[in-house]
């Protein structure tokens, strides 16, 4: 099995000031990673979390104030990150927001899809080897809700999966032997992060948000944060490229490529 390695690897991780991207950032620093840029919305949470890093790890964090859903943000925020570390080995699209209520859902979207695309389609220009580049890693961050049904979260899911079927398809061969990029998705079960506190205002519907809070109560079991940095950290080093893994109730990763490819595979049937 092929093990890719952090040592000296510089990070660009969105949404990296707190919850699980704050995690990410933390285990790769002490898994040798040579610099790691945080970018997010929320500036004092990440530059707190950036001079964490930098007492514990020796100035290898940089903080950088950006909207994912902003065009403008991301091309200045990506420029920055170049003009700062010279190469970026790792993207970490970690942003993410689950805010289905009526006057929030554009920009819902705009952050879990829009803003992930735009920074992938960056990261494939800056690391492409045929084109001059020294190949990577792009990590998507998607979730279970992109792989089950449900009436009171359709924006979040739909983006989460839009999330998964962009990186499966852009993965496809020859992707990887022309570029050298390696894409990972990585679908996560509920985890104890600020995403998961008010969820009553988070459905399209207030008469959603009874069902949503009673499942939640009732149905899930929510899993540490730190499990979900190991299941992350474990892709990152045995991820066959284009693959898609799930770390959902503090169990160790799993890879849930051949039953994504066998679900799209009985579409492609039908159409034969
Ligand atoms: N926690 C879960 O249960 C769970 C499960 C599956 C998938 N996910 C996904 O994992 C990712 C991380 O979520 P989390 O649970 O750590 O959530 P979180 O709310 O704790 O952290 C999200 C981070 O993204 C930042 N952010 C929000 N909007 C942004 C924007 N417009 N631009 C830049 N940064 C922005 C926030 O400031 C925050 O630091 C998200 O994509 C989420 O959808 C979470
Ligand atoms: C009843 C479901 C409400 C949510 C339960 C859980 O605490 C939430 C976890 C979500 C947080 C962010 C996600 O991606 C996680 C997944 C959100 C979508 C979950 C759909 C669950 C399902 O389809 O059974």
């Amino acid at each position: 099995m092929a093990q890719w390695d952090a040592t000296d690897k510089t990070f660009l991780i969105t949404g990296g000031a707190s919850g699980m991207g704050a995690g990410f950032a933390e285990s790769f620093l002490r898994h040798g990673a040579k610099n790691v840029a945080i970018l997010d919305i929320a500036e004092e949470l990440g530059k707190a979390t950036a001079e964490r890093l930098n007492k514990a790890h020796g100035d290898k964090a940089l903080f950088i104030k950006c909207d994912v859903s902003k065009e403008e943000d991301i091309t200045s925020a990506f420029d920055s990150v170049l003009a700062q570390f010279k190469q970026i080995d790792v993207i970490i699209n970690n942003a993410g927001v689950m805010m289905d209520a009526p006057d929030m859902w554009r920009t819902a979207t705009d952050v879990n899809y829009q803003g992930l695309v735009s920074f992938t389609l960056k990261g494939v220009q800056h690391m492409r080897k045929d084109e001059g580049g020294a190949g990577g890693t792009i990590i998507n961050i998607s979730s279970i809700a992109a792989l089950t049904r449900v009436s009171f979260l359709p924006i979040y899911k739909g983006s989460k999966l839009a999330v998964l079927h962009f990186s499966q398809c852009l993965a496809l061969d020859p992707f990887y032997e022309d570029t050298g990029i390696r894409v990972l998705t990585m679908c996560f079960g509920a985890t104890d992060t600020a995403i998961l506190q008010n969820l009553e205002t988070r459905t399209y519907h207030p008469k959603q948000a009874k069902i949503l809070v009673k499942a939640v109560a009732t149905n899930y079991i929510c899993q540490k944060v730190e499990s979900a940095v190991i299941a992350l950290v474990e892709m990152f080093k045995i991820g066959a490229p284009g693959s898609i893994w799930l770390s959902v109730d503090n169990k160790p990763v799993r890879e849930i490529t051949l039953a994504i490819d066998r679900a799209f595979t009985d579409f492609e049937n039908l159409l034969k």
